[in-house]
């Protein structure tokens, strides 16, 4: 670990990473190379060969006669990853510690065994059998079943579950998983303060806002734009914890679902998510009671927004709806930004709306909604079945209609910034630089832009990625002035978050050439 952080442990959150320290935004620091990794290609790649050498003498031994024995047949990515830590395992150089962590820290982390459904502890021992069925292919390389029986392995898979990291290159496209135990220290959180990236097998944190001496290093891990409600199952399947309970006020005694994030350039920012759940008491005044709570302190917003509020919070059993608000200072009342602890953080608001009680006014406002999620939910499925199969002519036809059919809306239904119009933006965006379709793809990259900016931190991957996108496709459509504007900020962006990138000298260039375009006025 790196002198400025430290490892603490609390009783609701496990082991965790603390900067003892106030570290600055931009901060690097790497939690190692892996120990191991998968690298998904059919025979495994050395930077040099001195790391050829010591991978050999690490185990990949053994693993290439076990590949060579199944070949042309390729273990699965999972298989292969627990027969390369077991075989490492083996090899105890006492004179070289993997930066990543060792085999004893590994088993130090979370399997969740216990909590484990049947199924999952099922497919987690056949995985271990086949994993072992894999290693004996090494003939006189493989491990004596003592040292590696099924119920062992199993539970190293279950560790991968909770504890892997999936590996991207720089355009942010998974290209391998990897464990990296002292990496893995880092918890999750939905308002991150530091963000992974990837150079070889190398896991880098960077930190994205100043954090405080004493504060918590978290990563999130899983993708940002998906709603509370995703999000909430994702961790709780796959990291056996709930965000529900952190920070949010009991969902039985609140009525609807929202987060308003805080940041320096949109001072606030209120994402909203639609819930049904059990019918619970409304008032007499509009049928609806706002159970609102920003991080425990009381919330007062103003009535312009609760009238914005009641008019997104229609819902059915069947649909969740999902809208991103700006919201001035003031309608935050004692919840506001001065607080400067709170600038750039996402702060978490539960309010839960069982419309379908209030009456058939609110029924057939319901269905509304229903109608018009369920067909931008299938435009946006057909079109990214379309384009899987390269097809993007079809896919953006599909996806322009179902756009402009809700935009044309005598009243729109759903906002501009519903999340289920942010996904067949995304969509759209991809088939029309697929097709070439320049115009479209400014429009979709625009739109996309006004919703990302809700919806991710100010200095976030995604984000820096997308203004890139954005600036390419004006300088398509020959607009310098609005690709070096978007260019400028990926920068700003992509500086922090992947200095020395080739998307970073990419856009480099791009801005130079749209400066020049535009002369020296
Ligand atoms: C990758 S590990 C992180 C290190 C872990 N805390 C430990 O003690 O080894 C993931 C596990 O940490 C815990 N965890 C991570 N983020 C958390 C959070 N925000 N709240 C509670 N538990 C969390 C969960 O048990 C999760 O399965």
């Amino acid at each position: 670990m790196p002198a400025h952080i430290s490892i603490a442990e609390s009783p609701d959150r496990g082991r965790h990473l603390v900067a003892d320290q106030i570290i600055p935004p931009g901060e690097t620091f790497t939690a190692g190379q892996s120990l191991l990794r998968c690298s998904r290609c059919r025979l495994a790649r050395y930077s040099s060969r001195e790391a050829q050498l010591a991978a050999w003498k690490n185990g990949h031994r053994a693993e290439c006669s076990a590949l060579r024995a199944c070949a042309p047949r390729m273990p699965p990515a999972t298989i292969r990853l627990a027969g390369r830590v077991l075989w490492k395992s083996q090899v105890h150089d006492q004179h070289h510690e993997p930066e990543g962590g060792t085999y004893e820290e590994l088993e130090q982390l979370h399997s969740h065994w216990s909590s484990l459904p049947d199924d999952r502890k099922q497919s987690f021992a056949q995985m271990a059998a086949l994993t072992r069925e894999y290693m004996d292919g090494a003939g006189d390389q493989a491990p004596n079943a003592t040292q590696h029986d099924v119920r062992k392995i199993a539970l190293l898979i279950a560790r991968f579950a909770c504890n892997n990291h999936t590996i991207c290159d720089e355009e942010l496209r998974p290209i391998g998983t990897g464990i990296y135990p002292k990496a893995a220290l880092a918890n999750h959180s939905c308002t991150p303060n530091a963000v992974q990236s990837f150079r070889g097998n190398r896991i880098i944190f960077r930190t994205v806002r100043q954090i405080r001496m004493g504060e918590e290093i978290c990563i999130s891990y899983l993708e940002l734009t998906g709603t509370h409600a995703e999000r909430r199952a994702a961790l709780l399947s796959s990291y056996h914890f709930d965000i529900a309970l952190q920070g949010l006020p009991d969902p039985a005694a609140s009525l609807l679902t929202a987060s308003v994030f805080q940041g320096k350039e949109v001072k606030c920012r209120i994402r909203i998510e639609m819930h049904t759940t059990a019918p619970c008491t409304t008032d007499e005044t509009d049928g609806l009671k706002l159970g609102l709570e920003v991080v425990g302190k009381p919330l007062d917003i103003s009535n312009g927004v609760m009238a914005s509020l009641a008019h997104s919070a229609a819902s059915t059993q069947r649909v969740r709806v999902e809208e991103s608000f700006n919201l001035d200072a003031q309608d935050l009342g004692g919840a506001g930004p001065e607080d400067d602890d709170q600038q750039g953080s996402q702060v978490h608001v539960d309010v839960w709306g069982p419309y379908w009680t209030g009456g058939d006014a609110r029924l057939e406002q319901a269905k509304r909604v229903a109608d018009a999620a369920a067909s931008l939910l299938l435009s946006q499925q057909q079109a990214e079945a379309l384009l899987a199969a390269q097809d993007p002519e079809q896919g953006l036809r599909v996806a322009t209609q179902a756009s402009a059919a809700g935009a044309l809306a005598a009243e729109p239904v759903l906002g501009g910034h519903h999340v289920l119009r942010m996904r067949l933006q995304e969509v759209l965006l991809r088939c029309a630089i697929a097709c070439g379709a320049w115009p479209a793809a400014l429009h979709a990259a625009r739109s996309l832009a006004a919703t990302y900016h809700l919806l991710y931190p100010p200095i976030w991957p995604n984000l820096g990625l997308h203004k890139a996108i954005h600036a390419k496709v004006a300088m398509h459509q020959q607009l310098p002035a609005e690709a070096l504007e978007q260019g400028r900020a990926a920068l700003l962006c992509l500086e922090q978050v992947q200095p020395g990138s080739q998307s970073l000298r990419e856009i480099e260039g791009l801005c130079h050439q749209a400066q020049q375009e535009l002369g020296p006025f």
